[in-house]
């Protein structure tokens, strides 16, 4: 009864395998650590350097450990990036993950749970965006998700695996605990990048865009602990473990800020008041992005633990307080496991 975890070495991936943990299931973690940091996976829990579209690879994992679940978060995430590198996003997210599903079909693996994205939805007209709401991306990062989705519900209809698809509206914060968080130097989310301004590591934060046509004129986005995504999941394998039915699903509170409202509240939250500057818009970028819940609530009996923006911050701030005191922290304690 192993669940796979691939990018469980990465930001939202490592918060999943503590989670698991403290539910005291087996887990183990597949990530090539493009992104993802050793120190992020907890000791005890057996970590595999290797790419999760290695087909061969996956399919000896899943005999070796035993594999009956899969929770797929390995991927390429910045969508700014997948407007430059449509063909390394398209591989990344959607080819990969192809070989992912088959060596778990072939394997016997019957439970798959995929990180979706509010980025297949594009620009929706209608706020809050339901699970039905047209699926139009604007960007390859949306694109390449979305044909990962097409995907699952082909062969979920053709073999005996059944797949929970979560699309992630923006997650934030950082473990409680204060054992994860988001530690990719090069990381490109607004309130990661607000703590860092609030810190004194960058000279400014720039505001994207101030001409949409949102109520102050800066995107709007549903800002998720990072904590309660987790929890969304394993009550997600649950639902799969229990022989519930294949489901799509958002995940968010289905309330937005702006990217000012965001700036006060790091500002309000750390006590600094960091240069703000205003810059163009960046590629890729809709307007407001607000998931509807009322399924996730209804299905999973979700809750929110953390729904609250100045917790989701205090929590980011800690953790990013945490990197920059310990610069250590983000740097491999043990090797892993070498594919092959
Ligand atoms: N962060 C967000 O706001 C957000 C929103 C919506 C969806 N998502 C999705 O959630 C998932 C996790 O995102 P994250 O924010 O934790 O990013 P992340 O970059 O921290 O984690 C991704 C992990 O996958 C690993 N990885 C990448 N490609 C791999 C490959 N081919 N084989 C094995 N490992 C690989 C990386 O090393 C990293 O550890 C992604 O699929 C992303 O698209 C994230
Ligand atoms: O320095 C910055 C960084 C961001 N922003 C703005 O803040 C908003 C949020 O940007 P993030 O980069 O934090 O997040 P995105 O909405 O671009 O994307 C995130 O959420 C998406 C789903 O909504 C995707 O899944 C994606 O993987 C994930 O990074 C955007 O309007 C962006 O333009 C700024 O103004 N300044």
């Amino acid at each position: 009864m192993t669940v796979l975890v691939t990018g469980g070495a990465g930001y939202i991936g490592s918060h999943m395998v503590l989670a698991l943990a403290d539910a005291g299931r087996e887990t183990m973690v597949l990530d090539d650590l493009s992104t993802g940091f050793v120190a992020q996976v907890p000791d005890g829990v057996p970590l595999v350097r290797g790419d999760c579209g290695d087909e061969a690879l996956l399919k000896r994992l899943i005999r070796e450990f035993g594999v009956t679940a899969i929770v797929h978060f390995a991927g390429s995430i910045v969508v700014p990036d997948s407007v430059t590198n449509p063909l390394g996003y398209y591989l990344n997210n959607t080819v990969r993950s192809r070989a992912l599903i088959a060596a778990a079909v072939e394997g016997g693996v019957r439970n798959f749970i995929f990180s979706s994205t509010a980025a297949v939805y594009g620009e929706p007209e209608v706020s809050p965006i339901a699970e039905s709401s047209a699926m139009q991306p604007i960007s390859p990062y949306g694109a390449s998700k979305l044909m990962t989705e097409w995907m699952l519900r082909d062969i979920v209809a053709a073999h005996d695996i059944r797949s929970v698809v979560l699309r992630y509206f923006n997650v934030a914060g950082a473990d409680p605990q204060g054992r994860s968080g988001q530690s990719f130097p090069r990381a490109t989310h607004l309130i990661k990048l607000a703590c860092q301004a609030a810190l004194g590591q960058r000279s400014h934060l720039d505001v994207f865009g101030q001409d949409y046509a949102t109520p102050d004129g800066t995107c709007v986005r549903d800002y998720i602990h990072v904590s309660d995504l987790a929890r969304a999941h394993v009550l997600a394998l649950d639902h799969l473990e229990d022989g519930g039915e294949s489901l799509t699903m958002n995940c968010g509170y289905g309330r937005g800020f702006s990217v000012l409202e965001v700036i006060e509240a790091v500002k309000r939250v750390s006590g600094v008041d960091f240069e703000v500057r205003l810059a163009p818009r960046r590629a890729g970028d809709p307007p407001s992005l607000v998931a509807a819940t009322d399924l996730i609530r209804s299905r999973l009996g979700f809750k929110p633990a953390r729904d609250d923006l100045d917790l989701i911050v205090a929590d980011a701030l800690r953790w990013e307080l945490a990197l920059q005191q310990n610069a250590q922290a983000a740097v491999s304690k043990r090797e892993p496991a070498l594919a092959g």
